[in-house]
């Protein structure tokens, strides 16, 4: 069965949407991005959260200190790193750890292979910005990863493409921000379509 992360929460309707929806996790933008929250928003947000959701924490290219601050204060499940982050970098945490990588061809794939992470988020290329582009890749290219890796993908996912992604790419974790918004909030009924369009 494929999971499911609604990303970029920000409000106290967010948290409202998730907890009757259950995706399987949610994330929190610490990165710069329309999205950022600040680590006092995001614990006030999680109190509400029901419990079984797990929470990934999204940064990019913070320093160390920065994110094993944010980690304990808001008592993060996953830490998501979608900057420049080295294999050396994403081993200093004991925190489960995905690292994204932005595909713009198969060049990308040797990449993967330097890193010893828990999770590789799969997202789209986009010059001048880290993520949250909602624009998606060529799957294709990607088909072959999850066979021997845990793949969290991403990038332009909407509950009209997200049944053919899963079927290419095969992946553990399909993750979405701007596919289950309307004007730049989530949107209840986008989040139902889109975990009822994975979950069948
Ligand atoms: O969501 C953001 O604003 C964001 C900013 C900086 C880095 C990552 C960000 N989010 C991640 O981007 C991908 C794709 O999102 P989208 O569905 O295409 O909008 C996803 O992994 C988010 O977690």
């Amino acid at each position: 069965m494929t999971n499911v992360k609604i990303c970029g929460l920000k409000r106290e309707e967010d948290i409202i949407y998730v907890n009757k929806l259950k995706p399987d996790y949610v994330g929190f933008v610490f990165a710069k991005s329309s999205r950022q929250i600040d680590k006092y928003r995001a614990k006030k947000l999680i109190m509400g959260l029901d419990k079984g959701i797990k929470k990934v924490g999204v940064f990019s290219n913070h320093s160390i200190g920065k994110v094993k601050e944010i980690a304990e204060f808001c008592n993060l499940d996953i830490l998501q790193f979608h900057g420049d982050e080295d294999p050396i970098y994403c081993n200093s945490f004991e925190n489960t750890v995905w690292k994204a990588f932005r595909i713009k061809d198969g060049n990308i794939l040797k990449k993967l292979e330097e890193y010893d992470v828990d999770g590789f988020l799969l997202d789209t290329f986009a010059r001048g910005t880290y993520g949250g582009t909602g624009k998606s890749f060529d799957w294709k290219i990607v088909s072959n990863a999850s066979e021997n890796k845990f793949i969290i993908l991403a990038g332009g996912l909407t509950s009209e493409n997200v049944e053919d992604a899963i079927e290419i790419v095969k992946p553990q974790v399909v993750d979405v921000s701007s596919g289950v918004e309307v004007c730049g909030v989530k949107d209840f009924e986008k989040i139902k379509k889109f975990i009822k369009k994975v979950r069948g």
